[in-house]
């Protein structure tokens, strides 16, 4: 590891919320311009968001949101036609090609599908930005043998593309993006052609590489799963615009937006089992239970709450499922209970959330 070049800040690195961010959105819009039948049409609209350095940042959004847009903007392979997108403090579009070029050394990439060159071997695909870069072959051999090692390949070195399995595929990708000593990793859908147990793998590397070289990651993906595994930051990206951002963990505690809700409802464990939640009925009828969602997250994580509810409510309690979770690195849990949805014992309930703080929200009615 002491091989690996980094570039700290002086000083050491900032809390992330005080420092300057690695990348900041400036009022960006992308609008691509008409082509023959095509009608212009406006990819980016109006996005103001900063990526907070030393973070693993997420950008999520459904297919067509504008995710891959904003990502070439950020390592300059298209120009914003509105606003400005600043990687750590430099305008990317302000640039001459040289200062292009410089800039992009400082950003590395990874994608879905690795790009590595089939004809080149590992070591060699490794090598390649640094060929690039004017290296010579004893500073590259310097460079690229500690890569392997931190990627998990120190003994594939010589093997080609075509020998490796995804996940190896996709660490050989990691290592090259990281050969030129860069200050952000971009990674675009990095895990989507992977299995869920070799993704967690590579989103293990990526959590080992943003702490070991206090390197920023931004990952777009359409993937709640991933975001939930990796990130600290998400911002929710609809149509263009930033629907909703800011910690992951407040996110998905408290998602604001449809579209965010609607992304994480896709995900597994989500929901209710399927027998109860075709049952629930949006208001009640005589005799009815309510079904509540309870979450427990920070300082109700810890206390006794549900067996004062029920004493509290004067009705029985009955939990119907329940999960612990983590999300962005903190625990939280959630509780699907039912009781009688008689007004009396539902003022008593609300009460009961305001005065411990308990999030609660109604599912429905049933019997
Ligand atoms: N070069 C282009 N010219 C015209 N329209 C484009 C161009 N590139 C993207 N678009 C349009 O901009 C919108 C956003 O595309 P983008 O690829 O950024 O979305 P995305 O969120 O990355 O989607 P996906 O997850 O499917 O890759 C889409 O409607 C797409 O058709």
């Amino acid at each position: 590891m002491a091989d690996i070049p980094t570039a700290p800040p002086p000083g050491g690195p900032l809390p992330a919320d005080t420092a300057p961010p690695m990348v900041a959105f400036e009022q960006v819009s992308k609008v691509y311009a008409a082509t023959g039948s095509q009608a212009a049409f406006t990819a980016l609209d109006d996005i103001n968001y900063s990526v907070p350095r030393g973070t693993i940042t997420g950008i999520i959004g459904r297919s067509g949101a504008g995710k891959s847009t904003l990502i070439r903007l950020v390592n300059g392979l298209e120009k914003p036609t509105g606003g400005r997108v600043l990687v750590d403090g430099t305008d990317v579009a302000a640039q001459s090609e040289s200062a292009l070029r410089t800039l992009r050394r400082s950003v590395g990439m990874i994608f879905q599908h690795f790009n590595l060159l089939s004809s080149r071997t590992v070591f060699d695909n490794v090598a390649m930005p640094l060929e690039i870069a004017g290296q010579s072959p004893a500073e590259i051999k310097a460079r690229v043998a500690p890569l392997l090692d931190l990627v998990g390949l120190g003994d594939k070195a010589g093997r080609y593309p075509a020998e490796l399995s995804g996940g190896q595929k996709q660490r050989v990708g990691i290592a090259r993006a990281l050969a030129t000593s860069p200050k952000l990793l971009l990674s675009d859908e990095a895990t989507s052609a992977l299995d869920p147990e070799t993704t967690l793998q590579i989103l293990d590397l990526l959590k080992t590489i943003n702490h070991d070289l206090g390197l920023t990651v931004l990952l777009i993906t359409h993937e709640m799963d991933v975001i939930k595994a990796v990130t600290s930051h998400v911002a929710v990206l609809d149509q263009g615009r930033v629907a909703e951002s800011g910690r992951t963990f407040d996110v998905f505690m408290s998602p604001q937006h449809a579209t965010t809700r609607v992304l994480l409802s896709s995900m597994p464990g989500s929901g209710l089992p399927d027998a109860i939640q075709r049952r629930l009925k949006p208001t009640p009828a005589a005799g009815d239970n309510v079904l509540v969602r309870l979450v427990f997250f920070g300082k109700t994580a810890n206390q006794p709450l549900t067996a004062r509810m029920a004493s509290t409510l004067e009705a029985d309690v009955n939990i119907i499922a329940g999960a612990i979770d983590e999300i962005g690195g903190e625990p939280c849990g959630t509780l699907v209970v039912a009781y009688p949805a008689d007004p009396a014992v539902m003022e008593r309930a609300a009460q009961f959330y305001q005065q411990t703080g308990l999030r609660a929200e109604v599912l429905g009615y049933g019997a």
